[in-house]
């Protein structure tokens, strides 16, 4: 499990010093156009300095003034730059962490059949080719283990300290470059060219580099603009009424006018909001690869997960062997060896090892034995080997069932074959009938350990109101006995990779949003379906490069963060939106009255402010503008509260705080800058 945020502080030093430079660079217009508020600030801005430069060189009255307003108009562009590039700050920091641990390490190229290598650098590797690791060699590349058990350090991208077992066949086969073998020796099969590594991919993604706004995002930008746009109508309208009324008032004015009321608090901070949330996963050990995906977390209705490997801890250990009546232990036990012994799933070198360790069963192996070998599919649920006219077949007892009476002497299935069967699956464990032809000798006991305090945690996930549903191939008996101990909501047995893709079309078809958990190459298309698909970092590469977020930790229950966080990053905009919005009102009274006092006395009962001169309450709405974007840096980044419970609650919360607040505190704020700005006499 993970240790929690591994993350700088907030205000690091060592990251602020960076964002200041940043916030100068990224006053570039080819930036600042990706943000059409800040775009338009920026050009007002302009204007304003243009207007400032002519009357300062005509030598125009309260030129002061002037100044004072173009000084907080860049301080306003250059505070929302400064929120982006500490956002962005974070990730670069780990970014060179982990580039750090991307050492040029030379590799062992393996030559032919026997253990001839040639060294070469990792970098000249090829997808394809194969390379040895052994005990103390950091993994050159991502690959895919093809021989051998070690186990391996991958402390380097997990931050995980306790070494992980990589074998081959499973779904633990896969490897990643820069971790390192600490025993044993293994030959990996690179199936990533260098520069496109996980670890690469994982530079790229901390560091922003691969980030695209989410369709919510552009909606919201969309909405920003429409409503800039509105306000350059609004505010242009404004000379003729002056006019109309006898007085004039000066661009400046109306600039200053201009850019309170468009929404820039929003503007400026929308995309730190959602750095800020990428980031907040990575630091709980999350890599996500789309912020749409975030998004989505933050609304999932159903958690399908897959249970071998993502449940239980998915190393599946033959632990005993069951003969039916008139069958000796030995007998079954030679017969589950022989289908075994090309079996490079975990479950099959585990039948091997129990049948040497029980039963000094050894030798023939598969080099010597004239046989032809069925290898385990997820389709099948069966493997086996056909060997001197005997065929022999181990799996799933339905599956087996299946195959004997296609054998045609399904009639003599043993009728105490089903209870054993029935025995061990109670108990959690997953039954493997074996069978030579088409006769039933016996059930192997195949157990595995349902991972720690996944119980409270799934508990919690009801709370946030998702409905867990595990999905395995497994057989209903065992099924049932795993979701009970884990306590899911639901369960789907001996569901083929299909079943899995189906089950999730059919809640994305009733509008539910799916996220899928899950480790295996026959989870793939479910993970590469469901809205949110995390893949255990445990698992295939196939798997991590179908979902769109990997947890390097390996824990499904580690949803409830992601789902946190996803929630974190809805709520923050929503409630800095409205902050944002609700804002204009108090500005609204600063500015009008003082900007109309001096044609329209009337107005004067709008002026519930008493700010001191109209030049000053000017002054005062634009500095608190400028000021309110550097006070919610730090919420735009933490994210607001998240507690489990009803929406209904938590949205009434929000708007009560943002939406009342929003309208309570720039009166509060203009009126204490206006104080300060006329004591001082700056106007
Ligand atoms: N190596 C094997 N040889 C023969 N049968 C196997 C082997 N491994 C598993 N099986 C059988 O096939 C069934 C399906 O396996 P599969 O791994 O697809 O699903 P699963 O066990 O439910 O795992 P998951 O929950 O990860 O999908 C198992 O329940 C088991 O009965
Ligand atoms: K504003
Ligand atoms: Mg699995």
């Amino acid at each position: 499990m993970s240790s929690g945020p591994r993350a700088a502080s907030l205000f690091d030093p060592a990251l602020i010093k960076p964002a200041i430079v940043e916030s100068f660079r990224k006053l570039d217009p080819r930036v600042q156009i990706r943000n059409p508020v800040m775009f338009v600030l920026e050009m007002v801005a302009l204007v304003a300095t243009v207007l400032m430069v002519r009357d300062i060189v005509g030598g125009a009255k309260g030129v002061g003034f002037t100044v004072q307003i173009v000084i907080w108009l860049w301080a306003t562009l250059l505070f929302a730059n400064f929120a982006e590039a500490v956002a962005e700050g974070r990730g670069k920091a780990q970014a060179d962490a982990l580039r750090r641990t991307r050492t040029e390490t030379v590799a062992k190229r393996l030559l032919g059949v026997s253990d001839m290598f040639e060294q070469v650098r990792a970098p000249e590797l090829q997808v394809g080719d194969v390379v040895l690791v052994e005990a103390g060699d950091t993994i050159p590349g991502d690959g895919e283990i093809i021989e051998g058990v070690a186990t391996v350090d991958e402390s380097a991208i997990t931050g995980e300290s306790a070494p992980v077992i990589r074998e081959a066949g499973g779904d633990r086969s896969a490897v990643t470059g820069g971790t390192r073998v600490l025993s044993d020796r293994i030959k990996v099969k690179v199936t990533a060219a260098a520069g496109s590594s996980f670890l690469d991919r994982m530079i790229a993604l901390v560091e922003g580099a691969v980030r695209q706004k989410t369709p919510n995002e552009i909606a919201l930008n969309i909405l920003l603009a429409g409503l800039t746009i509105i306000f350059i109508f609004a505010v242009a309208s404004i000379p003729s009424f002056a006019d109309y009324a006898g007085g004039a008032v000066s661009a400046v004015v109306l600039i200053a006018l201009f850019v309170t009321l468009i929404p820039t608090t929003i503007g400026a901070l929308l995309s730190a909001i959602g750095i800020a949330g990428m980031d907040r996963l990575v630091r709980f050990n999350v890599l996500a690869t789309s912020g749409r995906a975030v998004e989505a977390a933050g609304d999932v209705d159903t958690l399908l997960l897959d249970k071998t490997g993502t449940i239980t801890l998915g190393n599946r250990q033959a632990t005993a062997f069951l003969p039916v009546r008139g069958i000796t232990e030995r007998e079954l036990a030679e017969a589950a060896r022989l289908a075994s012994l090309a079996d490079d799933t975990p479950e099959g070198r585990s039948i091997v090892v129990l049948a040497k360790e029980k039963h000094g069963l050894r030798g023939m192996e598969m080099g010597e034995l004239k046989a032809r070998f069925v290898p385990f599919s997820a389709n099948t649920r069966m493997s086996g080997v056909d060997h001197e006219g005997a065929v022999i077949r181990k799996g799933a007892v339905e599956a087996i069932i299946e195959h004997a009476q296609g054998l045609g002497i399904g009639k003599m299935i043993p009728p105490d074959a089903e209870r054993i069967a029935n025995d061990i699956a109670r108990q959690g464990g997953t039954p493997l009938a074996v069978s030579r032809n088409g006769q039933i000798l016996g059930i192997v006991h195949l157990k595995d350990i349902v991972k720690g305090g996944i119980r409270e945690r799934f508990a919690e996930l009801r709370k946030m109101g998702i409905r867990t549903v595990m999905i395995t191939g497994d057989n209903a008996v065992t099924a049932a006995a795993i979701a009970a101990e884990a306590g899911v909501d639901d369960f789907l047995a001996q569901a083929t990779p299909e079943a899995k893709l189906k089950l999730i079309r059919e809640e994305q078809a009733k509008g539910k949003l799916v996220a899928m958990c899950g480790d295996g190459t026959n989870d793939a298309p479910a993970l590469a379906q469901a809205d949110v698909g995390v893949a255990m970092h445990t698992g295939t590469a196939a798997a991590r490069e179908a979902g769109n977020m990997v947890d390097l930790d390996s824990d499904p229950t580690k949803l409830i963060e992601i789902v946190a966080i996803g929630k974190q990053l809805l709520m923050t905009r929503g409630a800095l939106t409205t902050f944002s919005i609700a804002n204009d009102v108090a500005k609204y009274f600063a500015i009008i009255p003082a900007m109309f006092l001096a044609f329209y006395p009337q107005l004067d009962t709008l002026n519930v402010m008493s700010l001191a001169t109209p030049q000053s309450a000017i002054l005062s709405a634009i500095i608190f503008n400028a000021l309110i974007i550097i006070a919610l840096v730090p919420l735009a980044l933490r994210g607001v509260r998240y507690t489990p419970g009803g929406a209904a609650a938590l949205l009434r919360r929000n708007l009560l705080i943002y939406g009342l607040g929003g309208i309570i505190v720039p009166f509060i704020g203009i009126k204490a800058i206006d104080l300060v700005v006329s004591a001082v006499g700056l106007a």
